[in-house]
């Protein structure tokens, strides 16, 4: 557990915070003059679904934060109870040709940028987190969440199949045998659940405490050389992270040509459906 003060990393002083760019308007980031630490908010009602634009706008934050030299960068959502609801499903759903693969692309392109950043990183998840919200909770290197929220990787729940990356990701902070069996049910884990399995590292009561335990995690590398930190993480993930540059071109064929089924469209058509007469009810 990190003993270090709470307070004097909390990425909430406003009178010191600055905010760096609000430029993307479905992402903002504000660098706290205090702890030089980044807060990425993802801001797309209803349910920060990862569209092309947000997903753009994420891909820019990261790299405005990599090339601003932030000490570290915590990812959270401006919605409190919603942390991502992971791809936008309307993206995958009767699709348009070019924007698909624009889409796919700089999904790949937000993973590589996040899981292979060389600052710090923490997700402070505060609502639930499915699928692609999982996978950008897991690419991140510590996660606090708040009680009574969802989190997981349900893509065959919903006739899909997550990608390597999406896997790989999972992976690197569950025990094999929990995420191989997670995967094949579709598992949505509650926080507590999440927490005992190791999905997530703490729990906190409020966001502003997630954000403060994100920080204080961010803080534990401040006696550590940043070069010789940010080349170990690098190096640690160097595997996962060449494999999809390797195969960027076939991973996206693969997706087009999947999503393209006739028998995809027809369960994401359904689970669509489904979405939206929970949410008339
Ligand atoms: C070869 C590889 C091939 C394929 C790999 C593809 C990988 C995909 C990974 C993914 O991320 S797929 C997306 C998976 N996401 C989900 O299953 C989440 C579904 N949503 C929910 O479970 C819930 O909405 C929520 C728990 C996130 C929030 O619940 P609540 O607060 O009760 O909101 P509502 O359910 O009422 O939703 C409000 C509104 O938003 C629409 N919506 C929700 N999620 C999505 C989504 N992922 N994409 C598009 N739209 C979504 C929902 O239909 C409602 O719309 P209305 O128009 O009825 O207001």
């Amino acid at each position: 557990m990190l003993r270090s003060t709470i307070s004097s990393l909390v990425p909430r002083a406003t009178s010191v915070a600055r905010h760096m760019s609000n430029a993307a308007k479905l992402t903002t980031v504000e660098i706290n003059d205090v702890t030089g630490i980044a807060t990425l908010t993802m801001n797309r009602p209803p349910v920060n679904g990862l569209n092309l634009e947000l997903l753009t706008d994420l891909n820019n934050s990261i790299q405005e934060i990599e090339d601003n030299k932030s000490r570290g960068l915590i990812l959270t959502s401006s919605n409190p109870t919603i942390f991502s609801a992971g791809l936008d499903i309307l993206e995958m759903y009767k699709p348009d040709k070019e924007r698909l693969k624009a889409f796919w692309t700089t999904l790949q392109d937000v993973w590589l940028a996040l899981y292979g950043s060389a600052v710090p990183t923490a997700a402070a998840i505060n609502g639930h987190s499915p699928a692609g919200g999982c996978l950008l909770a897991t690419s991140c290197e510590y996660r606090v969440m708040l009680p009574k929220f969802t989190i997981g990787l349900n893509e065959t729940k919903l006739g899909i199949v997550a990608p390597k990356w999406f896997m790989s990701s999972f992976l690197s902070v569950l025990p094999r045998r929990v995420a191989e069996r997670a995967l094949n049910q579709g598992r949505m884990f509650t926080t507590d659940e999440a927490l005992r399995n190791g999905l997530i590292d703490e729990v906190a009561n409020s966001k502003e405490e997630a954000l403060a335990k994100c920080a204080e995690f961010i803080g534990s590398f401040s006696k550590v050389n940043p070069l010789a930190r940010s080349l170990t993480k690098q190096q640690l993930r160097a595997a996962e992270l060449s494999e999809l540059e390797n195969e960027r071109a076939q991973d996206l064929e693969k997706f087009i040509f999947f999503v393209n089924q006739p028998a995809v469209q027809k369960g994401l058509g359904i689970y669509l459906e489904n979405l939206k007469k929970k949410s008339k009810n």
